[in-house]
């Protein structure tokens, strides 16, 4: 295989005018998207965490956007590469495997809702994922038609395979469940601040509490390898379809409404007040979930067994034997003297340290590392 044409964004900093207040160059990258440029890096010299100035090339004003999601720590060589012309991919130089790259949401769907609510320019840093992850599962469905259980079983079956997304809630716990397993239950004025931080994938009001998903819920799951499935409501799922997180969406419906109604019941977690208000959202939740374009899959948990063995169907889980982890993915650290091109739908990683260039197949949020020859 021949030299990769290799790339390295910190070069276009040279082409910067002077008095920009960029640094040394190692520490900043700068990438062209639209009418903006982005520079990333040590921006204000004294955090230790990655920051981003935009500069709207039109007016050679600069903005300090507004930075959801969790920041990277600094480091001293980074370079960058623009992707589907919405999102930037930054490389860390001489970090490790589950911190060597990056995403830098900056005109995705999920930005762009961002920005018009807080009318301000917004940017979204997700961390990259090395290994062969698959797509989130989102699964919905009103309260008490066995969500919960239909993910118990999956996660009991397959514990190296599937990691749950542990949201948070205003809501009290119950008597069976854990902070931090079941939720992690928070004080409203604490979770509103959060929502205001940018903490959460999304959140919504559910039968009068909060409930949100945050980021680092969904990473923990990615960075333990598995894969992530997320128990929220309707207008969590929209939200996250809106966002740039693609995911499988399942619904869950009661074979009748009757039905419904005794197992909420039978599982005597809920006051008479609470069942009551559970069962108006049903409705309108069941007539959501059926709505068109929202949901991949409507499962109707009748028969338990039934149902989990549809699900495992379309999950591609029917004929697996349980070693879903066969394919270990191949973990590298980022050389500290890269570059980064675009092949196609390729992504090339050339190293200097290493003879042969590291060839990367990018998915959304995840990179797999295949070694070419
Ligand atoms: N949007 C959103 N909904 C959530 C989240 N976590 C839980 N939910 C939903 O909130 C609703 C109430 O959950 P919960 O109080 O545990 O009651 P249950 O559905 O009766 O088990 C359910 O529809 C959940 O799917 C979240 O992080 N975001
Ligand atoms: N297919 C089913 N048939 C009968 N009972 C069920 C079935 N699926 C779940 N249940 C029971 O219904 C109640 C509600 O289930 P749960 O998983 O807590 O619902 P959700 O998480 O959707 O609110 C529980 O007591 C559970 O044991």
């Amino acid at each position: 295989m021949g030299e990769a044409p290799a790339f390295i964004v910190d070069d276009l900093l040279g082409d910067y005018p002077n008095g920009l207040g960029l640094k040394s160059k190692g520490h900043q990258t700068a990438v062209d998207a639209g009418h903006k440029t982005y520079v990333i890096g040590d921006t204000d010299g004294e955090s230790a965490l990655i920051g981003v100035k935009v500069l709207e090339k039109s007016t050679g004003e600069w903005i300090i956007p507004a930075v959801l999601g969790t920041k990277p720590q600094s480091s001293k060589r980074l370079s960058a590469l623009i992707l589907n012309g919405d999102r930037i991919l930054i490389l860390k130089g001489g970090s490790a495997h589950d911190d060597c790259f990056w995403f830098l949401e900056v005109d995705t769907p999920f930005v762009r809702e961002q920005r018009n609510k807080l009318g301000t320019e917004v940017v979204a840093w997700s961390r990259g994922v090395v290994g062969d992850t698959k797509m989130p599962i989102v699964i919905s469905g009103p309260s008490g038609v066995g969500k919960g259980t239909l993910i118990a079983k999956l996660m009991k079956e397959f514990p190296s395979t599937f990691g749950f997304s542990v949201s948070h809630t205003t809501r009290a716990p119950r008597e069976k469940e854990q902070n931090g397993v079941h939720y992690h239950f928070s004080e409203r004025s604490v979770m509103e601040k959060e929502i205001s931080s940018g903490k959460f994938l999304e959140f919504a009001s559910v039968h009068g509490n909060l409930y949100g998903t945050s980021v680092e819920a969904v990473e923990v799951v990615a960075d333990a390898g598995k894969r992530c499935i997320l128990d929220i409501d309707v207008q969590g799922a929209r939200s996250v379809r809106a966002s740039s997180l693609e995911a499988i969406f399942i619904f869950i419906c009661p074979p009748s409404f009757e039905e419904l109604e005794k197992r909420l019941r039978a599982r005597g977690t809920e006051t008479e007040e609470q069942m009551q208000k559970r069962l108006r959202n049903a409705r309108a939740e069941l007539e959501q979930g059926k709505a068109p374009g929202l949901f991949d899959h409507i499962l109707v948990n009748d028969d338990l067994e039934t149902c989990y063995k549809s699900l495992k169907k379309l999950l591609g889980l029917d004929q697996v034997v349980h070693s879903i982890l066969e394919s270990a993915p191949l973990l590298v650290n980022l050389p500290q003297d890269h570059s980064v091109s675009k092949i196609g739908q390729k992504i090339v990683i050339g190293s200097k340290e290493a003879s042969e260039n590291r060839y990367v197949t990018c998915l959304y949020g995840c990179l797999s590392f295949l070694l070419s020859h």
